[in-house]
């Protein structure tokens, strides 16, 4: 299919707003939806803040997880998300320590000729290591 009636700078704009500013709704199935005034919240890994589809008001409700005062920044949790995922997703990385989620991702590969084969096999699986 001819995708020439897009011309590539709207379409990245497009792309950026989608995966910057889209927001999961977790009584949604996690279904996503683009928040007007949710898109100008940050992120801190110290909130559990959270939006989410209130289908009795039929609104997006934001609850926080303590009291704010006026002219304070109200931050969100975008989740719990590793640095990577953070900077892939969001364009930035919090500061060094500041994220209890931080993981790195670690692929482990087997070589059947590896003599002791059998026996890393069965640790691997032993710790839930095996895929
Ligand atoms: C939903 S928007 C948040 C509002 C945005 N800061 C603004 O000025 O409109 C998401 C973007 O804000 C920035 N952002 C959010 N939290 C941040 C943080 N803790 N540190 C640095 N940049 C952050 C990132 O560029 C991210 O892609």
């Amino acid at each position: 299919m001819s995708m020439s009636w897009i011309s590539s700078s709207p379409f990245k704009w497009s792309l950026g707003i989608h995966f910057s500013r889209l927001v999961r709704l977790p009584s949604m199935d996690g279904r996503v939806a683009l928040v007007p005034w949710a898109d100008m919240l940050n992120h801190s890994c110290d909130v559990d803040t959270f939006l989410d589809y209130d289908n009795l008001s039929k609104e997006i409700v934001f609850t926080t997880d303590r009291p704010y005062q006026p002219g304070e920044q109200v931050f969100i949790s975008y989740g719990k998300k590793s640095n990577g995922e953070l900077l892939l997703s969001y364009g930035f990385v919090p500061r060094e320590g500041a994220n209890p989620c931080d993981s790195v991702e670690l692929l482990v590969s087997l070589k059947k000729s590896d003599k002791s084969y059998k026996k890393k096999l069965e640790l691997l699986k032993k710790y839930g290591l095996s895929g």
